[in-house]
């Protein structure tokens, strides 16, 4: 069995795979709402794109930021900030032969925290609910890595 096969067919591998796909998906809706609020309140990021969407009167003025875009150019950030290094561990982790039970509940725990970041970030809800989502994504991270360097370490 070759050495990709045998990973496919690992359930970890596959439970990671599946996270992976859950959480890369929810952070590329956050482009098209983006996309969304920037054509439903004419606000964009460069003149080529005004003169494209508005229609007569001067393209420049439609070329500003908004509160809305912000806030949702923000949550992408930080899912950036959160789920890059969750994609890097993970994989570490996961090759570094975790239990299934134990691997399964770091990726639950963290899809569904970064699921409630952008839910209370959008709506927005009142502090501390973003800060606790993010904190517990956070710590998912650190978990699987200092699980990682206590199995795998090679200094
Ligand atoms: N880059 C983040 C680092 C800290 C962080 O991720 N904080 C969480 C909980 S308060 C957050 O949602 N920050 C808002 C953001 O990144 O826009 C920041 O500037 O706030």
């Amino acid at each position: 069995m070759s050495a990709i096969k045998q990973l496919a067919d690992n359930e970890v591998f596959r439970a990671f795979a599946t996270y992976v796909a859950v959480v890369l998906l929810k952070m590329m809706l956050m482009s098209l709402i983006t996309s969304y609020y920037r054509l439903t309140r004419n606000v964009f990021a460069n003149l080529e794109d005004a003169i494209g969407h508005v229609k007569g009167g001067d393209a420049k003025k439609y070329v500003r930021t908004d509160e809305r875009v912000e806030r949702v150019r923000r949550c992408h950030l930080n899912d950036i900030e959160n789920i890059v290094p969750f994609v890097g561990i993970g994989l570490v982790y996961t090759l570094s032969n975790p239990e299934l039970s134990i691997a399964l509940l770091h990726f639950r725990i963290f899809a569904t925290s970064r699921i409630l970041h952008t839910i209370f970030y959008l709506t927005p809800l009142p502090q501390p609910s973003r800060a606790l989502s993010f904190f517990i994504g956070f710590l998912v991270n650190a978990s699987m890595a200092y699980a990682t360097l206590r199995s795998v370490s090679y200094f």
